[in-house]
């Protein structure tokens, strides 16, 4: 972003604290105090101040991030963890020539009587009363970026994805607008629960879909991303999320392609584990009992299929670095976003997304992982193979692991998700209250600048939260990462 333009937008952003401070002196001074009223609006300015405060504190971009692992700090196993998985050499992606799907704007959108009602502000009514009073219990905070999905999986007897997904389709009325048959979609999610069971993986099992699910749509409202969007994108980015790992062998691409394995023969070596989440997937749409999307139109049903495809390949890790790099260049040429890109970096970043959670959840899902991990170590050591980093049960950093993922690969990337989002929502923003100050949208729209701005400390939070907590291990030379972690509830945020 420009620096006049940064500007502009802190006193944009700034306007609206203001005036609410000049009115609570006011409402002081005559002693017509609505004390209530006065909380709010403390916390709504307390909450633009300090994310203020903290964008404006954070480092700069680097213009030519790559990893930059300083060898000093980071240990050799982390180095060649990272580089190994994070990075290719192979090229990118093909992009879809001319005709790519912009963002259109907020105006278009509120013109075209299509704008998105602010869902999780209002008093959330569940959407199956069918339910237990547990999992309505825990659908409640749906819309909380601390949402906890361990929680609703217990409740829901192991079936916190199928739960999940229904009450999300509904949630966003795409069961009526795509006229999803319920008996499909409860067919349908039985088979992709099925899928994610078939390697009993400690990690990428239905729980981890759950969480990305709930991830995407948490980004996709706490951003304000989801106001530029057609319902069709929303499902997309909610399908996607659902399948995006869908019978995961629970081993690394690379494990595919030494191993000479049958995904890795049949894909040639590229994403070979996310080519095949996708592709079975729509298999199972090839069923007309299970077929979701039976009454998408000719065009809506190919839109939503190459935006499924490149988002659940852009979760291929190998492509991370090229995907930040060109989502920064694009951000600092000032080049109008690409919607896929854009959509495909929501889905990366929520598949990374724990270390940016409280702690409570972050140290329960890192156990998990380390065991797949660990798991395939096991397997390599058994077939006479070198042991992939971090996979040796014996010898592996974890604590230090998490802290070199947390900050040369999560910060990163939700940094670069808060400044796109920022990017996309922004404008759009200050269109709209030019246009019509004293509509009942121009709340709303504070309130998703708001929502912006707060988003970007709360996540920081978090991640320097955990940094310090692996930190603290690391010190005390707790090798036992996997202590506290199932019985933490920890205070959250948001
Ligand atoms: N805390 C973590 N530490 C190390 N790797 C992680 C962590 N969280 C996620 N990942 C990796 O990031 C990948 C994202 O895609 P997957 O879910 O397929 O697999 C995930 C792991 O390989
Ligand atoms: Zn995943």
């Amino acid at each position: 972003m420009a620096c006049n333009e940064l500007v502009n937008v802190k006193k944009t952003l700034l306007h609206s604290p203001i005036c609410r401070l000049k009115r609570m002196l006011q409402q002081l001074e005559v002693s017509d105090v609505d004390f209530e009223e006065l909380k709010r609006n403390l916390e709504f300015t307390a909450s633009l101040l300090e994310a203020l405060y903290t964008d404006g504190t954070q480092p700069p971009f680097d213009a030519d991030d790559d990893l930059q692992l300083r060898s000093d700090v980071v240990p050799v196993e982390v180095r060649d963890w990272l580089a190994s998985t994070f990075t290719q050499r192979v090229q990118p992606i093909s992009r879809r020539p001319e005709e790519k799907p912009r963002f259109r704007s907020i105006v278009h959108a509120v013109q075209a009587g299509i704008f998105v009602e602010r869902m999780f502000r209002k008093a959330y009514s569940a959407a199956m009363p069918d339910q237990p009073a547990d999992v309505l219990n825990c659908l409640r905070d749906l819309d909380r970026w601390s949402f906890d999905v361990f929680a609703l999986d217990a409740v829901s007897s192991g079936h916190s994805l199928k739960t999940l997904f229904i009450e999300l389709i509904i949630k966003h009325q795409l069961n009526s607008r795509f006229k999803v048959p319920i008996s499909c979609l409860i067919s349908f999610l039985c088979e992709l629960e099925r899928g994610y069971s078939k390697h009993t993986n400690a990690y990428h099992n239905h729980t981890h879909a759950a969480d990305v699910t709930h991830t995407v749509h948490c980004l996709l409202m706490r951003t304000g991303v989801l106001y530029s969007m057609t319902e069709l994108e929303v499902l997309a980015c909610l399908f996607a999320a659902a399948i995006h790992d869908y019978e995961h062998t629970g081993n690394t691409n690379n494990f595919h392609i030494y191993t000479r394995s049958e995904l890795a023969m049949i894909y040639n070596d590229h994403s070979v584990q996310e080519s095949h989440h996708v592709s079975a997937a729509f298999r199972i749409l090839q069923d007309e009992n299970t077929n979701i999307l039976m009454n998408l139109t000719r065009p809506e049903w190919l839109e939503l299929r190459s935006l499924v495809i490149e988002m659940v390949l852009g979760t291929d890790m190998s492509s991370h670095v090229l995907q930040v790099k060109a989502m920064r260049t694009c951000l600092q040429q000032h080049e109008s976003i690409d919607k896929a890109k854009a959509l495909s970096l929501i889905l990366h970043a929520a598949d990374i997304s724990h270390p940016a959670k409280s702690w409570s959840l972050h140290s329960r899902w890192t156990p998990r992982l380390m065991e797949e991990f660990f798991t395939q170590g096991d397997k390599e050591a058994e077939l006479g193979l070198a042991i992939s980093p971090l996979c040796d049960r014996q010898n592996t950093p974890v604590a230090q692991s998490q802290i070199a993922f947390i900050e040369f690969i999560v910060e990163p990337t939700f940094s670069l998700i808060s400044d796109m989002s920022e990017k996309i929502v922004i404008p759009l923003i200050q269109d709209t209250t030019d246009a019509s100050p004293t509509c009942s949208r121009y709340r709303e729209l504070q309130w998703t600048v708001a929502d912006l701005v707060s988003f970007r400390s709360l996540w920081m939070r978090h991640t320097e939260e955990n940094k310090s907590r692996w930190m603290a291990k690391m010190k005390n030379g707790v090798s036992d990462f996997r202590d506290e972690s199932e019985t933490q509830t920890g205070q959250e945020t948001a």
